[in-house]
């Protein structure tokens, strides 16, 4: 109950933790969303504005007959004309090569113009600045073209005029987009959002507030900025919610499921794993592997893999339940299971051959105890078994412990009682020889990875090489695990490694197929054998064979 509650708490917190991860995503996403937005409206305000212009100056170069003329009727005509038929430019003038306005479209005029000050921010002989006349409350845009006469017509270009007004409208609505001049000066294309706290709407200000974006133009000596509010960012999220709400609660809902479920299934792993070895371990089978003597071809013993046949999920693989068996302290009654069950099985071979052996795993928690050392000792007290017939495989990860001597002192004592010790899965820890150096192993299980590089991997194989040799220098048995393929049965065989298993030999199998394998395996190397003398009788006729000394010319 216990349980079950604390994984519903779980269940619930691992659902908030994934909605609430799925949520700050979407706003991330928001956020850069809004960057775009803002960057694209910076975009277009430029690009909007660089077509204005352009179009201005083409319509103040179409004055250029006006040039250098007195401000008489037909010249403010003109220029009034013109005024009424642009689209953009709201005012034009004639100006004096002092740099004066002395004509608009409004009649006579005596304007001083800020030429010079427009001089440093000439571009290919066009003057611009920000002009004190104010359209609709706001300043606007002048642009100077020199004429080739002498003089020059200026245009006054309204700073709504500088963006889409539907843009306009959009951008009022969250945020600020201007023209900054090169000068300094500034032109508010859309004022909207929230001002910055002293009133002022200067961009340059306000950049650590908001999102702030400014494209320079290539052509003209200003660049379009365009600032966000604050809340931008938020009401990007907002309108972002009804997709990214239901995608955060479905990914709340499903990673909570699955928690929820593989947790659940572990745990009911764990009740039926608890109920079958309580049951005397009815649902476990064992499947034994052959190891062969790679000189004679031999099974000179089998290693004992276990199997757990679940009666609603059928065959789980060892991987999986071995680890829930050792957190549950399940793995002792198992193994003991095993052993009396493997030398059950396997009783006309371990006892009709001394020499044939079988493996038996062990895991970590058989080494925190002596139990499996008085188990074993009465074991073989009570069968005529001899010790070095049962073969204790263990990883190197098992038997380490940095804290504890007692795995150590188990190991010295099964060994001293005479079992085989095995290094399972050799060099695939961190240890190597100064391991080999500290434990009493008499075999060397050298692990599948390695004999994998056997005609794959010319760079890794060095490392087989390695730790074959080593084992060889220290006089130990070695078993390459995992031979799928004759070539690296060969290559073994020629590298002098005693004993190998894998796939390539025979796979793990019960006990009948077991007994049926090895009698086939007798059958054909009886024949073999056969074979072999008949070939010498062929090749020395009937004769007796010639004795030391050399054969009959
Ligand atoms: N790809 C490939 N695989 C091959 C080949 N030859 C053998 N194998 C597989 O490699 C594993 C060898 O066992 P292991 O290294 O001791 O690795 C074992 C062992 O660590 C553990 N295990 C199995 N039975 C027991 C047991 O009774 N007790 C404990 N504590 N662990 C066990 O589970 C692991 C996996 O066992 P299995 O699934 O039976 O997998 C077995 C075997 O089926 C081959 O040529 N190619």
């Amino acid at each position: 109950m216990h349980r079950r509650l604390f994984v519903i708490a779980s269940t619930v917190l691992v659902m908030l933790v994934a909605a609430s991860l799925a949520l700050a995503l979407g706003y991330a996403l928001s956020v850069r969303q809004s960057h775009r937005a803002v960057e694209g409206y910076a975009r277009g305000t430029l690009e909007d504005s660089e077509a204005v212009v352009r179009y201005a100056i083409r319509e103040i170069g179409s004055l250029a007959a006006l040039a250098g003329q007195p401000c008489d009727a037909w010249s403010t005509e003109s220029l009034s004309l013109q005024s009424y038929l642009s689209p953009f430019v709201r005012q034009f003038g004639i100006i004096d090569d002092q740099g004066n306005v002395y004509c608009t479209n409004f009649g006579a005029a005596r304007i001083p113009s800020p030429i010079e000050m427009m001089q440093a921010f000439e571009r290919d002989g066009v003057f611009m600045t920000v002009s004190d006349t104010e359209v609709r409350q706001r300043r606007s845009l002048v642009i100077a073209v020199p004429m080739t006469g002498g003089g020059a017509i200026n245009g006054l270009v309204a700073p709504d005029e500088f963006a889409h007004p539907s843009v306009v409208r959009h951008l009022g609505r969250f945020g600020h987009a201007s023209l900054l001049l090169d000068d300094g000066s500034e032109i508010v294309v859309a004022k909207g959002g929230a001002a910055h706290p002293d009133g002022s709407w200067n961009t340059r200000q306000s950049a650590d507030r908001g999102i702030v974006k400014s494209v320079r133009s290539e052509d003209y000596p200003f660049r379009a900025v365009v600032r966000a509010d604050p809340g931008f960012v938020l009401r990007t999220f907002k309108n972002n919610l009804p997709l990214i709400a239901p995608l955060a609660a479905l990914l709340g809902a499903s990673l909570g499921l699955l928690f929820y479920r593989q947790t659940t299934r572990q745990m009911s792993l764990e009740q039926s794993l608890r109920r079958s070895v309580a049951r005397d371990c009815e649902d476990f089978r064992i499947h034994y592997q052959p190891i062969i003597e790679l000189e004679t071809d031999r099974c000179v013993g089998v290693e004992a893999l276990i199997r757990w046949q679940h009666p609603s999920m059928g065959m789980i693989r060892p991987d999986r339940f071995i680890p829930i068996a050792e957190r549950n302290g399940l793995i002792v009654p198992l193994t003991r299971w095993l052993i009396r069950t493997a030398i059950d099985e396997l009783a006309p071979q371990l006892y009709g051959d001394p020499k044939f052996h079988v493996g038996i795993n062990l895991a970590a928690s058989h080494f925190r105890t002596f139990d499996l050392v008085d188990d074993l000792r009465q074991l073989v007290a009570y069968t005529s078994l001899r010790p070095s017939q049962i073969t204790l495989e263990s990883t190197e990860r098992e038997i380490l412990s940095d804290y504890d001597q007692t795995p150590l002192r188990v190991m010295e004592m099964l060994s001293a009682q005479g079992f085989s010790i095995a290094i399972d899965d050799f060099g695939t820890g961190h240890n190597g020889l100064a391991f080999l150096q500290r434990f009493p192993a008499q075999i060397l299980k050298v692990d599948r990875t390695f004999v994998d590089t056997i005609g794959t991997d010319a760079v890794k194989r060095p490392v087989l090489d390695a730790i074959v040799d080593l084992g060889q220098r220290l006089t130990m048995g070695i078993i390459a695990e995992g031979v799928e393929t004759p070539e690296q049965a060969a290559y073994l065989r020629a590298m002098g490694v005693p004993y190998a298993q894998g796939f390539f030999f025979a796979r793990p199998m019960p006990v009948a197929d077991l007994n049926a394998y090895l009698e086939d395996l007798e059958q054909s190397l009886r024949e073999a054998a056969m074979a072999k003398s008949d070939n010498v009788r062929r090749l020395f006729g009937t004769e007796t064979p010639p004795a030391a000394g050399g054969i009959k010319p």
